[in-house]
């Protein structure tokens, strides 16, 4: 069994989709970044990397190069989850939580486990988002920006 997390946070702007599980949410404001800036696939692939020791997103997916410039994250998370499964792992579960101020997550949280599940090819009971505000305070309760981190158990491919 190997044991990963990831973190990310992005600025929120005006002008921009605001796109996190892989939903576009309705809201004045979206994130920032190079790619789609989703901070929920972001900090997923993260753990994931960690779990494999394989480094991190922007080793592998660099900020510099124009072919991620607005990239749907969905499609990071499937490379991601791709070289996890090469190095002979596949996932036990998945935890992760968004924090944001704003807007409310609950409704979009069915949706967004099921573009996670379906990214990573696994029962959507191996998939739990969360979501919580910072009750006001710090940059994202001053609502300047939206993180998320996220925790996930892998295995050996043999062992399933
Ligand atoms: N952006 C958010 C933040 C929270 N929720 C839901 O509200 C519950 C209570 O949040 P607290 O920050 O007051 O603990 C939380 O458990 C979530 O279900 C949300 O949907 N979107
Ligand atoms: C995802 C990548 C892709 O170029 O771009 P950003 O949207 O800037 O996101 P970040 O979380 O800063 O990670 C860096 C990059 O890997």
């Amino acid at each position: 069994m190997r044991i990963g997390m990831g973190h990310d946070v992005h600025q929120l702007v005006r002008d921009r989709k605001l796109v996190i599980g892989g939903v576009t949410i309705p809201f004045e404001r979206g994130l920032l970044g190079h790619s789609d800036a989703d901070v929920l696939l972001h900090a997923i692939c993260d753990a994931l990397l960690g779990a494999a020791g394989l480094g991190d997103i922007g080793r592998h997916f660099p900020d510099t190069d124009p072919s991620y410039k607005n990239i749907d994250s969905i499609r990071l998370l499937i490379a991601t989850h791709d070289m996890v499964r090469s190095k002979g792992l596949e996932l036990v579960n998945l935890d992760a939580t968004i924090f944001a101020e704003a807007p409310r997550m609950a409704p979009f949280r069915p949706q967004m486990i099921r573009n996670i599940a379906s990214a990573l090819g696994v029962p959507e009971d191996r998939v739990n988002v969360k979501a919580t505000t910072t009750e006001g305070l710090g940059a994202v309760g001053r609502g300047e920006g939206i993180a998320a981190t996220s925790v996930v158990l892998l295995q050996s491919a043999m062992s399933s």
